[in-house]
């Protein structure tokens, strides 16, 4: 049974069709990547599934339950978090403080009651401590809880990053780009993290322009070119098909066209 569920999504900018009929679904524990030369529009399809953007036509489900459109701390709240491809990390906060914010972004609690210090406001406080905590130990990063979150490589930001997502609880993780910037030793640990995360039950979606990262830890990829889905299938399935290499090959000539 899938968690979440794209039907015939599309969105046009101006009369550019940025994302045309693009359908797929995704399971819970599944990696799901999606994949593209430059334009194809996958940022668009994420920001559609995410509530950043309104489609211009289709609907997203997660759970069975019509989401489209929703705005993104609800869809937080029922379970679909994302990370953006620019880091959205508090530099001069230190790491746990980051992955507390991360909390905070679903609580539903009064303010009034942390102003005034209540008991369980304090209660409350400190189990999001240990739970943050906990996520820093998650993603290898409980060393440097105390340190300045700026103070961190690039790599160690990008689990930082995903620690915060975690904080949400999500069933339905959104990854944009997870590994972009980081070197190869960096790129391995985020797969490893990823694949521990799905194999704990959470269905991930992920935009990544590492082909060897994505060929490595999908379960199922989605090919998109010029906005519509022209192949999806397994890593080994989408390498093999003659649109998926066309569609790469033609990209190369239109950037060698653009060069020179
Ligand atoms: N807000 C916007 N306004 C107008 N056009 C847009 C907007 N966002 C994206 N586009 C256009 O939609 C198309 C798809 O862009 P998108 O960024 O989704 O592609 P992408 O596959 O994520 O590309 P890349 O791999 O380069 O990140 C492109 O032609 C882009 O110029």
């Amino acid at each position: 049974m899938s968690i979440l569920e794209v039907k015939g999504l599309g969105i046009s900018f101006g009369g550019l069709r940025a994302v045309n009929d693009v359908s797929f679904a995704v399971k819970p524990g599944e990696i799901v990547s999606v994949i593209g030369p430059n334009g194809a529009g996958k940022t668009t399809l994420f920001n559609m599934i995410s509530g950043v953007y309104m489609p211009g036509v289709g609907q997203v489900f997660l759970e069975g339950q019509d989401i489209t459109a929703r705005a993104p701390y609800l869809l937080a709240r029922q379970g679909l978090t994302r990370t953006f491809q620019n880091l959205q990390i508090f530099q001069e906060m230190t790491v746990l403080e980051n992955v507390i914010a991360g909390f905070h972004l679903t609580e539903r609690g009064p303010i009034w009651a942390d102003l005034l210090s209540w008991p369980s406001a304090r209660k409350r406080a400190g189990e999001v401590r240990n739970g943050a905590y906990e996520l820093l130990t998650r993603v290898r990063l409980e060393k440097a809880a105390e340190e300045e979150a700026g103070n961190l490589s690039y790599g160690a930001l990008k689990r930082l990053e995903i620690a915060r997502a975690l904080a949400m609880s999500p069933k339905v993780l959104l990854l944009d780009e997870p590994a972009a910037g980081c070197n190869a030793v960096e790129t391995e640990e985020i797969d490893a993290l990823i694949a521990e995360l799905a194999a704990s039950g959470i269905a991930i979606l992920l935009v990544e322009h590492d082909m060897k990262m994505v060929m490595r830890i999908s379960n199922h990829i989605v090919v998109l070119d010029h906005g519509e889905k022209i192949a999806e299938g397994t890593p080994t399935e989408v390498s093999r098909n003659p649109d998926v290499i066309a569609a790469y090959l033609g990209s190369e000539e239109e950037t060698a066209h653009a060069d020179g």
